[in-house]
């Protein structure tokens, strides 16, 4: 049993059992103030990390919880890096503003440092609590309320000669369209591979959660040709009624697609569905193909939020282990209060996106100065260090670095996190 310093004295910290799972749950749930399905938290304690989740106890009452998935995370480049997924954080509102946060993040992050995951990643029930322990917004989210009746969906080229929509059972149908999922995930950063278990994640379908809606449904894009799999999508409909005719509604859950003529054939179905006045998405990456596929995008009503904060745990290991746009060599001044461990200058240099990179520690003079924080930003390309810099969050110490730099972090396709943990 581990005591750390910064947690009241009557406070203990030590990793779950898995005995205390419901305890610790139930502790969890009363933080966040609500009441899962019995579906919901039967599918979190299969995913559980017992052996990564930690409790802090007053006495025998878990007042305190922090877990963390092993998770598979694209980067830029397409490589998949040791990733811990930051999750089940909360503190009763009896032991709060006392520092159990804190010392649940000290605990976790020495883990995972230890572990040699280079990246921790979250989202944020409240944005404002991760930036002090070094995270920073990495991707973004639309939601879009589609008002149907006034947006088409381009038909490209001889789409509907080639694609042929198939409706299909959602479970029946998992392990096809897992396989789809599974090779889209190298080619954008943010998206996770799934480890088995999670594929239940999608095709969750408590009755308590749908909201009127029927029950999931799934249509699949196939090659008319030979049957090929090019994406498939997944939703529910609620049907309303009204004087002037039918207004229902379709919740889009996942659009997966694997070529331009499956997004449109897709899109087209789910904005023609009849009966329908509405189409809901919550989470759409910022440069999905639908923001171009339709006639009139304001139309979409989209909503931007913020999605996945990242971490760079081991600054080295993670700056090397994505590709970078363009050709760069830049010394980094890198404060991190949190990890010490990452403070310092770092040499980062990279040929270019077919090239590997190399970050060394150096002493040679900095031409970039930022914080850990604006690092996780803009490690998935989907912040630019020019933004940040306009923030007055980096600074350039020698002209032309920020240019450099800023080019060579960015990255064509944004990042963008489909579903939350
Ligand atoms: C990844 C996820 O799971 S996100 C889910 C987070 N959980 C929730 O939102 C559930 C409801 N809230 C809670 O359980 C708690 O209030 C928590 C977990 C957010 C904070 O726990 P606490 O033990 O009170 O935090 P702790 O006392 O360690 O505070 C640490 C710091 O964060 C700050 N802080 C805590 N909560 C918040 C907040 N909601 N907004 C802004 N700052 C906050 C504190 O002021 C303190 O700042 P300091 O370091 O400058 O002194």
């Amino acid at each position: 049993m581990t005591q750390p310093a910064d947690v009241h004295e009557a406070l203990s910290l030590r990793p779950l059992a898995a005995a205390d799972w419901d305890a610790w749950y139930d502790a969890l749930e009363v933080a966040f103030g609500e009441t899962e399905s019995p579906e919901r938290r039967a599918l979190w304690r299969a995913l559980t990390e017992v052996d990564r989740s930690l409790g802090v106890w007053d006495g025998s009452v878990p007042v305190g919880s922090a877990g963390a998935f092993s998770f598979r995370m694209a980067v830029p480049g397409g490589a998949l890096l040791p990733t811990a997924g930051v999750t089940m954080v909360g503190v009763l509102p009896t032991h709060r503003r006392r520092g159990v946060l804190t010392a649940l993040m000290r605990h976790q992050l020495d883990e995972v440092h230890e572990r040699g995951e280079s990246l921790a990643v979250l989202t944020a029930s409240q944005p404002a609590i991760y930036g002090r322990y070094g995270y920073g917004l990495a991707s973004w989210q639309l939601a879009v309320r589609i008002d149907r009746s006034r947006v088409q969906v381009a038909r490209t080229g001889s789409a509907d000669d080639r694609i042929r929509l198939r409706l299909a059972d959602p479970a029946r149908a998992s392990a096809a369209c897992e396989r789809l999922y599974a090779r889209r995930v190298s080619l954008r950063p943010g998206m996770l591979a799934r480890s088995p278990g999670w594929e239940q994640l999608p095709l969750l379908d408590a009755p308590s959660e749908r909201e009127g809606h029927t029950a999931l449904q799934c249509v699949l894009a196939e090659d008319q040709r030979d049957g090929e799999l090019l994406g498939y999508a997944r939703y529910s409909l609620r049907a309303a009624w009204q004087h002037a005719g039918a207004a229902g509604q379709v919740r889009v859950r996942e659009v997966t697609t694997a070529t331009p003529e499956a997004a449109a054939a897709l899109w087209a179905y789910l904005l023609e569905l009849d009966l329908t006045e509405t189409v809901v998405a919550e989470n759409l990456p910022v440069d999905d193909p639908l923001l171009h596929l339709v006639s009139d995008p304001r139309r979409l009503s989209s909503q931007l939020s913020d999605s996945l904060f990242v971490r760079l745990v081991e600054v080295g290991d993670a700056l090397s282990s994505r590709r970078y746009a363009a050709p760069l060599d830049v010394v980094l001044e890198v404060a991190d209060e949190f990890c010490p461990w990452n403070a310092g200058r770092w040499r980062l240099h990279s040929a270019g996106r077919l090239a590997g990179a190399q970050c060394e520690p150096t002493d040679a003079p900095a031409d970039l100065a930022l914080s850990v924080r604006e690092l996780g930003s803009a490690y998935l390309g989907g912040c630019t260090l020019a933004a940040l810099a306009a923030a007055g969050l980096v600074r350039e110490l020698r002209p032309g670095a920020l240019a450099e730099a800023s080019a060579a972090f960015a990255w064509d396709v944004a990042p963008w996190l489909p579903h939350g943990f």
